[in-house]
């Protein structure tokens, strides 16, 4: 497969609500917080399996209803359209 090409934090913001951009590297961050632990986890396992199949995977921190995500592509060593794309799906099963 080839890599996909980098757009960079600051393009993938501009097409995203509540993610800002890492300190240190070029990535994109959210922290998503829920009712409890069960639905944190729940969260977690939907975009567990959705990220298995797609090949990319985020990097992500877990305490009790709080999920910290932070996005960002290996193959380019930075920002690309598969982060705005598994943050819009972040997204969309959030809420
Ligand atoms: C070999 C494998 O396809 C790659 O290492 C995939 C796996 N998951 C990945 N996840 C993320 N976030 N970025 C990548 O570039 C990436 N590459």
């Amino acid at each position: 497969m080839t890599a996909p090409a980098k757009i960079g934090a600051a393009a993938a913001l501009s097409q995203l609500q509540g993610w800002t951009a890492a300190d240190g590297k070029d990535a994109i961050e959210k922290t998503f917080r829920f009712a409890d632990f069960n639905a944190a986890f729940g969260f977690m396992t939907r975009v567990a399996i959705e990220a298995d199949k797609r090949d990319h995977h985020p990097e992500w921190f877990n305490v009790y209803n709080r999920v910290e995500v932070t996005l960002t592509t290996h193959d380019c060593d930075g920002v690309s359209e598969r982060d705005v794309q598994l943050a819009r799906f972040m997204d969309a099963i959030s809420g």
